[in-house]
């Protein structure tokens, strides 16, 4: 089964893209799937270097440990197929009507999503000043945050919904509903 909407969430490193498309998925409950683009990569990571992907996947040291090697290798595989990471992330999510996309960083994603589902998709980007950002752990670095991987979306100016996730945020139950309202429409 094809999905009915397809949420596409876009943000800067420790905006809260996990923390939001997590209280997204507790609310809509079986009806939705959350997509990580960055799942397929992990997996693979995890593998070659014996590392445990649970690990790899939270809010954790090793992430960050690995980030640059992983956005190197998959910056690679996207030459030769941009879709490739999409494509393997989304097969964990048919069967379901509403699909999450939790990490959507590239003009290519974008474009793979609406060549694929075309108007089923809504894009959303979460902003957060980067105050807050360092509170939740962001530092930066080369290589890393001055790279396609976080900045590839920064001049998109497509988007269906802007969140502010930052100091002057709403609480959780308000962002949600203008999430969901899209959903509606
Ligand atoms: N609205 C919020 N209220 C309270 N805590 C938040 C909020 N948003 C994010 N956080 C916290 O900030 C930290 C970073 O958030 P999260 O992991 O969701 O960011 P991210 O955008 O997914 O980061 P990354 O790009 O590194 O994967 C987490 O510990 C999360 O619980």
């Amino acid at each position: 089964m094809n999905p009915t909407i397809v949420l596409l969430f876009s943000g800067k490193r420790k905006c809260g893209k996990d923390f939001i498309t997590d209280h997204l998925q507790a609310k809509l409950g079986d009806k939705c799937e959350i997509i990580k683009i960055s799942l397929p990569i992990k997996s693979y990571w995890a593998k070659e270097m014996n590392l445990n992907l649970n690990e790899l996947l939270s809010d954790g040291a090793l992430k960050e440990n690995y980030r640059l090697e992983m956005i190197n290798w998959s910056d690679k595989m996207r030459e030769k197929d941009y879709g490739c990471f999409c494509k393997v992330a989304c097969e964990n999510a048919k069967g379901k009507p509403i699909w999450i996309v939790s990490d959507v960083r590239r003009g290519t994603d974008i474009q793979w999503f609406k060549e694929n589902y075309g108007n089923k998709i809504k894009t959303i980007r979460l902003i957060a000043d980067e105050d807050t950002r360092r509170e939740r752990g962001y530092k930066f670095k080369s290589g890393v945050d001055d790279v396609a991987s976080e900045c590839g979306l920064d001049n998109y100016s497509g988007w269906d919904l802007v969140i502010e996730n930052g100091r002057n945020r709403d609480s959780i139950e308000k962002q949600l509903e203008k999430i969901i309202s899209l959903i509606s429409v």
